[in-house]
C-alpha cells in the first residue's frame, strides 16, 4: 500500500499525519499503525492521526499512540491536525471537529499559534497525595523538584502500570512550579510508554491544577522540553473548570510517500 504521509510536530510530541478523506486509510492494522510509528523500522512519531470527512463538521480527528492502539484524545494532535487541514486548503476563523471525547473549536492566530478549546473538566481527585484528572485522556500529576533532574521514565512507568490504574493505565506528569503562574511539565506518555518531549493534555491537566489558581478567567504558561505551551481556562466554584483553550505551536516538519510491506 503506498502511503503519502505527512510529518507535524507541536512542541516536540510529534506525529504522522494521512489525509484520509477518501477513506483509503480505513483498514490499517495496529500492527501497521506500530511499525509506521516507530523510529527506527518505520517514519517514527508518537502517534498517527486520520483526518478524516465528517459532516457538520470541517473534520473527524482519529487518534492512534505508537502503540498502534487507537487512544483517548490527544491535544497536540489536535494543533497539529488543524494546522495541516489550513495547509489542504481548509481555512477558516473558527475550525470545529470532532474527536475521540466529542467535539473541539480551535483558531490559527496571525502568528501560526494554534488554540485548541478542550473538554471542560468536571472535577479533580487527590490520590496517594498526587492528584488525578481527565482532559479528555487520564493524567496523574505529582509535583516535584529539580524535575530537569528527575527519573521521569522509571517512576512515571512505575505510577502508569500500578494496580490502582489497571487495566487501561494513565499517563503520569511531573510538575515543577517555576513562578506564580508559569510551571515546567515532564510527562510519561501511556500508549508511547516513554517520556515526549510535551504531552498537550497533560500540559492542560496541570496549568488547571496550578495552585495559584483565583476563581474566573486564569492563565498558566507552561514550559516542556519540546517548547513553551499555555493554557486559559475558567475555574469555577463548583470545583470544574471550563472555557479550557491549549495553545502552542504546531509545524510541518516534511511529508514524503512510503511503500506499507504487506
Ligand atoms: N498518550 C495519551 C494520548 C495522547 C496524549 C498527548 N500526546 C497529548 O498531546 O494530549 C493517552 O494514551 O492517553
Amino acid at each position: 500500500m503506498q502511503l503519502d504521509f505527512f510529518k507535524y510536530q507541536g512542541t516536540g510530541n510529534d506525529f504522522v499525519i494521512l489525509d484520509n478523506r477518501d477513506g483509503k486509510f480505513n483498514d490499517l492494522s495496529t500492527s501497521q499503525i506500530h511499525f509506521i510509528c516507530d523510529r527506527r523500522f518505520g517514519i517514527g512519531g508518537d502517534g498517527l492521526m486520520l483526518l478524516n470527512e465528517k459532516p457538520g463538521y470541517d473534520f473527524e480527528m482519529k487518534y492512534y499512540n505508537a502503540d498502534g492502539r487507537e487512544s483517548s484524545m490527544c491535544g497536540n494532535g489536535g494543533r497539529c491536525l488543524v494546522k495541516f487541514a489550513y495547509h489542504k486548503g481548509i481555512v477558516r476563523t473558527t475550525y470545529r471537529f470532532t474527536a475521540v471525547d466529542g467535539p473541539h473549536d480551535a483558531e490559527i492566530d496571525e502568528h501560526g499559534i494554534v488554540r485548541l478549546r478542550m473538554q471542560d473538566v468536571k472535577e479533580v481527585k487527590h490520590v496517594n497525595g498526587d492528584l488525578v484528572l481527565n482532559t479528555g485522556s487520564p493524567h496523574y500529576i505529582k509535583t516535584v523538584s529539580d524535575l530537569m533532574h528527575y527519573d521521569v521514565v522509571s517512576k512515571g512507568r512505575e505510577i502508569r502500570y500500578s494496580h490502582a490504574f489497571e487495566p487501561g493505565g494513565i499517563n503520569v506528569n511531573f510538575v515543577e512550579n517555576l513562578t506564580d503562574d508559569e510551571i515546567l511539565v515532564r510527562t510519561y506518555e501511556r500508549g508511547v510508554e516513554d517520556e515526549t518531549l510535551s504531552c498537550g493534555t497533560g500540559v492542560t491537566a496541570c496549568a488547571i491544577v496550578n495552585y495559584h489558581n483565583e476563581f474566573g478567567f486564569n492563565e498558566v504558561l507552561v514550559s516542556t522540553r519540546g517548547g513553551k505551551l499555555s493554557v486559559e481556562f475558567d475555574r469555577n466554584s463548583d470545583g470544574s473548570f471550563s472555557n479550557v483553550w491549549l495553545c502552542g505551536p504546531a509545524e510541518k516538519v516534511f511529508n514524503g510517500t512510503v511503500t506499507l510491506p504487506v
